[in-house]
């Protein structure tokens, strides 16, 4: 029976979300016939009180004679994302923008999408899977459903009516309804084939400081820096882009002490995760503090969300920002809401210590290279805060006291995203409280 298949399949899945803990019930709740031999399932879990829902694009085997065995569900079913004889239908559906029972397949007026192209899945799976098309398309399938307009969606087509050039144009979409509410379940964009991502350009120059005999970090030969200003130019860039697109509000000093309370939340929801984390509460605790002593009031926008150097791409002009989803796993209303911009900036900062501390973890000479890496993060962290400046970014001086206070913010999320994730990556953010700023 499919609901049993499913069952003994999905746990095993890097997207699904109730790992480790027993499925009381799955159910099937919407079932499409997209094309002969392919349906679009919505699923349903329900683990101890808590209820997700996923998609899943199912091929039937008949179909294949087995060529896809790796992905490959149970008896007679497969997981036709990564079946390109079928994935065109998604193509040829967002092309006509027709709908199918429940399903709104959409394009973005003025655009013609080649359906001629064959899809092969992005690289390892992720929170959601990719499909690239050719070279020219990129098809995100959100697999874990959350009622509602996915803020990349909503944010992409926005920017791209407002004619923004830092994102990667966006071409169509498809959705249905849950819980009464329009709710996107995949969306298509723009692929930059001939782009790299900033985490390994980052780090290729991290590799090569290491290697060089150079003492400083700006005189070795992969210097980043010019490359951070950029990218600090280009964000300020697309902050004034979302400013322009979006609604803007100014956080009055009662609304300032709220948020300072719900990050004192989070942190201790953090220590009772990662008890470690207790050891350095003092640090983070003052620096929200100051905030609730001296900020009287901050301007509050769209902003990214959960911005760093996985998330940008260089071009062979400029570079793109990817991804506004804001922090996976959070409430979509959270997602959405205005916040400073200067959290995006927090977000990258902390992004150039990542960079530069992650590959001393087994090197054997850690301790030689540390005060390395350290200038290495240090020298483009200021180079990104001016390019940001230049850019037109607000960066005044008073608003040091948020940067610092939102950093650890995002160091505290960082902990126990790798806790969770990564356990051995644990020290990177645990090192953002030991440096005096
Ligand atoms: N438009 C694009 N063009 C080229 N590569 C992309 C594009 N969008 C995403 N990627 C690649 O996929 C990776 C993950 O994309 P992302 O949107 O951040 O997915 P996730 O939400 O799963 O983190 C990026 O780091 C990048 O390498
Ligand atoms: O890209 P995602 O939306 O999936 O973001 C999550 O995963 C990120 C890691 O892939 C994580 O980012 C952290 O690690 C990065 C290096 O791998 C580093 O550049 C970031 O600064 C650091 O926050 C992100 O926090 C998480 O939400």
């Amino acid at each position: 029976m499919l609901t049993q298949l499913l069952t003994g399949w999905i746990t095993h899945q890097r997207w699904f979300a109730g790992k480790g803990r027993p499925i009381d019930e799955l159910g099937i709740d919407s079932d499409v016939e997209l094309a002969p031999g392919l349906r679009h399932l919505i699923i349903s879990v329900h683990q101890a009180g808590t209820h997700d829902r996923y998609q899943l694009l199912l091929g039937a085997d008949g179909h294949t004679s087995g060529r896809y065995s790796h992905a490959r569900i149970g008896e007679g079913y497969y997981d036709a994302a990564y079946d390109p004889d079928l994935t065109g239908t998604l193509l040829t559906g967002m092309a006509d923008g027709h709908d199918l029972g429940p399903l709104r397949f959409r394009h973005l007026e003025g655009v013609e999408i080649d359906t001629s192209l064959r899809s092969l899945v992005l690289g390892a799976e992720q929170s959601n899977t990719s499909l690239v098309y050719g070279e020219t398309y990129i098809c995100k399938l959100f697999r874990r459903l959350i009622p509602g307009v996915n803020p990349e969606l909503e944010i992409v087509t926005a920017l791209a009516r407002h004619g923004a050039h830092h994102i990667a144009q966006p071409y169509g979409w498809i959705e249905t309804d849950l819980d009464g509410e329009p709710t996107t379940l995949a969306m298509t964009q723009e692929f930059l084939a001939t782009a790299n991502d900033g985490w390994a350009l980052a780090l290729a120059s991290v590799r090569d400081l290491y290697a060089s005999f150079d003492p400083s970090a700006c005189d070795a030969g992969g210097d980043f820096s010019s490359e951070a200003y950029r990218l600090g130019v280009a964000t300020a860039e697309v902050h004034r882009e979302l400013a322009a697109a979006f609604p803007t509000d100014v956080m009055e000093s009662q609304d300032v002490k709220q948020m300072v309370e719900d990050h004192r939340r989070r942190l201790a929801g953090a220590i009772a995760e990662v008890p470690q984390l207790a050891a350095y509460a003092p640090v983070a605790q003052e620096a929200y503090q100051r905030v609730a002593d001296v900020v009287a009031e901050i301007p509050v926008q769209r902003v990214h969300g959960d911005y760093h150097l996985g998330q940008v791409m260089r071009t062979t002009t400029d570079w793109v920002v990817l991804d506004f989803e804001g922090e996976p796993g959070q409430p979509l209303a959270e997602r959405r809401a205005l916040s400073s911009p200067l959290r995006d900036v927090a977000g990258m900062l902390r992004s150039f210590d990542y960079a530069a501390r992650h590959l001393l973890a087994d090197h054997p000479d850690a301790d030689e290279l540390r005060p390395r890496a350290i200038e290495w993060a240090e020298l483009n962290r200021s180079s990104f805060l001016a390019g940001y400046s230049a850019g037109g970014g607000r960066l005044q001086a008073e608003d040091a006291v948020l940067l610092r206070a939102l950093e650890l913010v995002k160091a505290v999320y960082e902990v126990t995203y790798e806790a969770r994730n990564r356990p051995a990556w644990l020290p990177i953010p645990m090192a953002a409280f030991q440096v005096e700023r």
